[in-house]
């Protein structure tokens, strides 16, 4: 993890940024860094808006990257402009300090100040920012962030998942360009990062804040981010939008256990007699549980590779009931000798089936031919 600078270190609204040859919308980050053993090295075009998570194994230059755009890498080179705000370019001498970036950084871990009550520390940072450069009010970010009941508190007596939530909250009130987060929930057990993980999803939904968020769990990649970059020893192995991502058969998250589509449905029906919710996406629908969601809500799922199969016609007489036509569009080998791995298009949406060689050969599996996806499992992200 990075080093932590002090509480409410990172990030005021002074306006410091420089003036720089556009992209007005959108991030640009070119960095380069050498340490003995280890060279960052990206150029990278990020969308403006929404959750881009970093993903990448350990040592693959996570936070490094991080800390380049939020300036506390003394040994970056390169050029990093954020939705129009010039924070380096060295080709021009430009180098925003740190505490003139409006960014926010929230950590593994939230460093409060001990003495402080949670109000406290959060007016703390909020009373760095000029009145009329504060975006976020301090109601707004304590409703966003479920913290009310919290705020007479003092720091020892948070739990681990709501300290991150008032260390959240506080990034906020920074009224940051941009959301830096590293590991935000790599220090707390299941159940509290599932307590947290909807508050995310608030911040995600509700504010116009990009955020770069470092993770190497899979799970929360997939259902926060609408992005992902893939590290791999300093380098971008890949970058684009998350669904296109997730069914590319050249990156090896293809050749995990983990592998398969991510799929963002909408509730379009209930049936009370079996308990089972209707989820419609593009080309397709999905029958799974009952979801205490009500229509026309949108649900994230994974459709992993492991639970499709593919048919080459309608099987009836099958106890599984998510039948999708699809046509093949990639067979490449897999992480074993007796399996490939399939890329479909179900009406637009991507669909990865990992089958067996055999299987692929007996269906005559080419690209451009016509199958049916059964789909034996959907994982509801959230
Ligand atoms: N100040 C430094 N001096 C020398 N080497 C460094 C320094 N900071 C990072 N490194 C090296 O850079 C590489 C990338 O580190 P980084 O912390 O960015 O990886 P990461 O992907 O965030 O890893 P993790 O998931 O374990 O946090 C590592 O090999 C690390 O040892």
């Amino acid at each position: 993890m990075a080093d932590v600078p002090q509480p409410g270190a990172a990030g005021t609204a002074t306006g410091a940024a420089a003036g720089c040859a556009r992209p007005a919308a959108g991030i640009e980050a070119r960095f380069a860094v050498d340490y003995a053993g280890f060279r960052l090295d990206v150029d990278l075009r990020l969308p403006g808006r929404g959750v881009t998570a970093l993903f990448g194994h350990s040592g693959s230059g996570k936070t490094t990257l991080l800390r380049c755009v939020a300036g506390l890498e003394p040994a970056a080179r390169g050029r990093l402009v954020v939705n129009g705000e010039c924070w380096q370019d060295d080709a021009r001498r430009i180098l925003v300090p740190t505490h003139r970036r409006a960014l926010g950084y929230v950590f593994q871990e939230a460093s409060l100040f001990p003495h402080l009550s949670v109000r406290r520390n959060l007016e703390f940072g909020l009373h760095r920012i000029p009145a009329a450069a504060r975006r976020v009010p301090l109601d707004h970010a304590v409703a966003l962030l479920g913290i009310e009941a919290l705020l007479e508190r003092m720091p020892d007596r948070l739990s681990g998942g709501e300290r991150q939530r008032v260390g959240m909250a506080r990034a906020l009130l920074t009224s940051p360009r941009i959301l830096l987060m590293d590991e935000p929930l790599a220090a707390l057990d299941h159940r509290r990062k599932q307590e947290i993980l909807p508050y995310l999803e608030r911040l995600h939904d509700e504010l116009d804040i990009p955020v770069l968020y470092v993770s190497h769990a899979p799970d929360e990649v997939v259902r926060l981010a609408d992005h992902v970059v893939m590290l791999g020893e300093g380098k971008a192995m890949a970058a684009g939008e998350l669904h296109a991502t997730m069914a590319r058969l050249d990156l090896p998250t293809a050749f995990t256990e983990d592998a398969g589509v991510v799929v963002d449905g909408t509730v379009a029906e209930h049936d009370d007699h079996y308990h089972l919710t209707r989820l419609d996406f593009p080309g397709g629908a999905v029958w799974v549980q009952r979801q205490p969601a009500p229509p026309g809500r949108r649900l994230r799922f994974r459709i992993h590779a492991r639970d499709v199969s593919l048919a080459d016609h309608l099987v009836e007489g099958s106890s599984i009931q998510n039948l999708l036509p699809a046509i093949v569009e990639e067979v490449v080998g897999a992480d074993t000798p007796a399996h490939v791995l399939v890329r479909l298009d179900a009406g637009g949406t991507a669909l990865l089936a990992r089958i067996t060689r055999r299987a692929a050969e007996q269906l005559g599996l080419r690209p451009g031919r016509r199958m049916w996806a059964q789909i034996k499992s959907v994982a509801l992200l959230g």
